[in-house]
């Protein structure tokens, strides 16, 4: 599978990414609650401008991707300094207030994303096939602390199984989630040109007794 990713980003095969911030980003974020200075995970980032917005706001933002054509993309947008070092075997670049880590978000120990305290996750669970979808969902829970929002956008379309992006139907998001989160669904969108249809959610991890 990631040797598939890596073809995509070395040939520019990158519908997925978007000129501006995620319009559901800039709706719904400041709805969370989420207070200024807290970490911001985003899974499977890509080179998402997302990140920078997060950033503007006050976040620093901690995301995970494992093609480093990305990063090496992301970082050239500006011309802010980058620092870069490893850790448990990923190789992080720092610009500003945003880390990227290269490698598999699967491979991320609780123990690295000890300061997260939100998430953000726009086209990472719909880039997965369905069992590692079940792992993602688990996987997320583990490294999010109880009280954590996150944000979620997910996508629908006719092509049945085919993917990524994988349709992922709704029932199918708030049975992944709602074992560990609190989801609500905050916006189902109307099939775009090539009938895509989005949804937007907010998660909150449960605490144990939740
Ligand atoms: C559909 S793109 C979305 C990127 C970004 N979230 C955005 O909105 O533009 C999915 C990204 O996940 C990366 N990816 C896929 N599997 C991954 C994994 N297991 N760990 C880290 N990144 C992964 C791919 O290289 C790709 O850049």
């Amino acid at each position: 599978m990631s040797t598939s990713w890596r073809q995509r980003w070395q040939e520019g095969r990158i519908g997925f990414h978007l000129s501006q911030p995620h319009p559901a980003l800039l709706e719904y974020w400041p709805t969370l609650g989420v207070e200024q200075g807290t970490k911001v995970l985003v899974p499977l980032c890509g080179k998402s401008l997302d990140m920078r917005w997060l950033a503007d706001a006050g976040h620093p933002v901690l995301g995970i991707e494992l093609a480093p054509e990305a990063i090496a993309q992301f970082l050239t947008q500006r011309q802010t300094p980058v620092s870069r070092y490893t850790q448990a075997g990923f190789e992080i670049s720092r610009q500003g207030s945003v880390e990227l880590w290269c490698g598999d978000f699967f491979h991320l120990h609780i123990r690295q994303a000890a300061e997260v305290g939100a998430f953000y996750d726009r086209a990472a669970l719909i880039a997965l096939p369905p069992a590692t979808r079940e792992r993602y969902a688990f996987h997320l829970a583990q490294l999010v602390p109880p009280g954590a929002a996150g944000l979620l956008v997910s996508i629908t379309h006719e092509g049945e199984g085919a993917g990524p992006p994988y349709s992922v139907p709704d029932q199918e998001v708030a049975q992944l989630f709602t074992p560990n989160f609190r989801v609500t669904l905050l916006e189902q969108g109307s099939p775009d040109e090539r009938g895509r249809t989005e949804s937007v959610w907010s998660l909150e991890r449960r605490g144990p007794h939740k």
